[in-house]
């Protein structure tokens, strides 16, 4: 099952970038430290990008069951300039009459109908709103991962919907981070191993320093030899924070990062990512369903029917909890 999930997985990379130095075939029973950074980089290229979902995604003929753009070439060089204009704008993120319409004529679904919002640097948002209501459609253009049907998307004043494929996937790898609910760690690599990932994708010998660096920001600097299996679910998703932020991205997106965690767990990842985005100052946005994981965002932003439905200032369990009851009374 590893052998064809790795396999998979090279054959999904190879055929975006024609990788002649991955092996072509991954035999578990075989397994050497090469393989395992093949396997690794394939795989990570896959599950860090948005490329394919993660796991169900990609399927045993490598085909992924939708795909999007993936890291072209290794090279560090574009990454060492033009950063400075995220550092010091204001909006990292603003949406302008942002829409998106699935499918065409009595098909067609709005996703999102004109939405216009600001995410101020340094910010913690949460996005909140009934099932259907357009909250991952808007991560998702948001983050570059989709392409708005209506409206501009500026990324510290870039507008991501002006961008060539190419452009637009350096810009996601070099500039956001992600993190989801399925957390998307290599089983076998420890959490080093793992944060490393993103740094040797873009072709750059991480620093055991600023690995160190990463674990210690989400608290785990004693966990670095551990596999994934050795940690709590908590702790594994504090991983994936920590390699998310490991090529000090301007933006984190987090996709319903509490999703696969009991309360406890959720509260430990919850207060290492606000203490990291208080501490960072980094901008943070974050799809939930869940009450508990909003109330640490600084506002939370509420959708419904594809439209924004008002916003909630240091939000609480109970308020946000009253305002999703109100909301999921209206049709959507
Ligand atoms: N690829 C797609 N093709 C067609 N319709 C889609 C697609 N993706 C989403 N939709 C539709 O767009 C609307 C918004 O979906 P979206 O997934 O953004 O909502 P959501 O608020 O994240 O939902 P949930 O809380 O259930 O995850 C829904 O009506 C959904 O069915």
């Amino acid at each position: 099952m590893e052998g064809q999930r790795v396999n998979a997985y090279y054959r999904l990379f190879a055929q975006k970038h024609g990788a002649p130095r991955f092996r072509r075939n991954y035999d578990p029973a075989k397994r050497d430290s090469q393989d395992t950074v093949n396997l690794a980089l394939s795989a990570a290229s896959a599950c860090l990008y948005g490329v394919v979902p993660p796991g169900p995604g990609v399927q045993p003929n490598g085909r992924a069951s939708h795909t999007l753009g993936c890291p072209p070439g290794r090279s560090a060089t574009a990454r060492r300039g033009g950063c400075t204009e995220w550092m010091s704008s204001p909006q990292p993120i603003e949406l302008i009459r942002l829409s998106k319409v699935y499918g065409t004529g009595a098909a067609a679904v709005t996703a999102l109908d004109s939405i216009t919002l600001s995410f101020p640097s340094g910010s913690f948002t949460a996005v909140m709103g009934p099932s259907g209501s357009g909250k991952s459609t808007l991560l998702h253009c948001a983050a570059g991962l989709e392409r708005p049907t209506g409206g501009q998307v500026l990324l510290a004043g870039t507008d991501l919907t002006s961008l060539k494929e190419t452009v637009l996937t350096r810009l996601r790898r070099e500039r956001v981070g992600f993190v989801f609910q399925s957390f998307n760690l290599i089983a076998a690599l420890t959490a080093e191993q793992n944060i490393a990932l993103p740094l040797r994708l873009a072709g750059r010998r991480p620093k055991r320093a600023e690995l160190h660096a990463a674990l210690h920001q989400v608290g785990l600097a004693d966990r670095a030899g551990h596999l994934p299996n050795q940690l709590s679910g908590g702790q594994q998703q504090r991983v994936a924070i920590a390699r998310a932020l490991v090529t000090r991205p301007h933006v984190l997106f987090a996709d319903e990062p509490t999703g696969a965690l009991d309360r406890n767990t959720s509260r430990e990842m919850l207060t290492a990512l606000r203490s990291l985005v208080d501490g960072s100052g980094l901008t943070t946005i974050m799809v939930t369903h869940d009450p508990l994981a909003a109330s640490y965002a600084h506002r939370v932003v509420f959708l419904a029917d594809s439209r924004l439905a008002g916003e909630l200032v240091d939000p609480t369990i109970e308020t946000v909890a009253a305002r999703m009851t109100r909301l999921e009374g209206l049709p959507c």
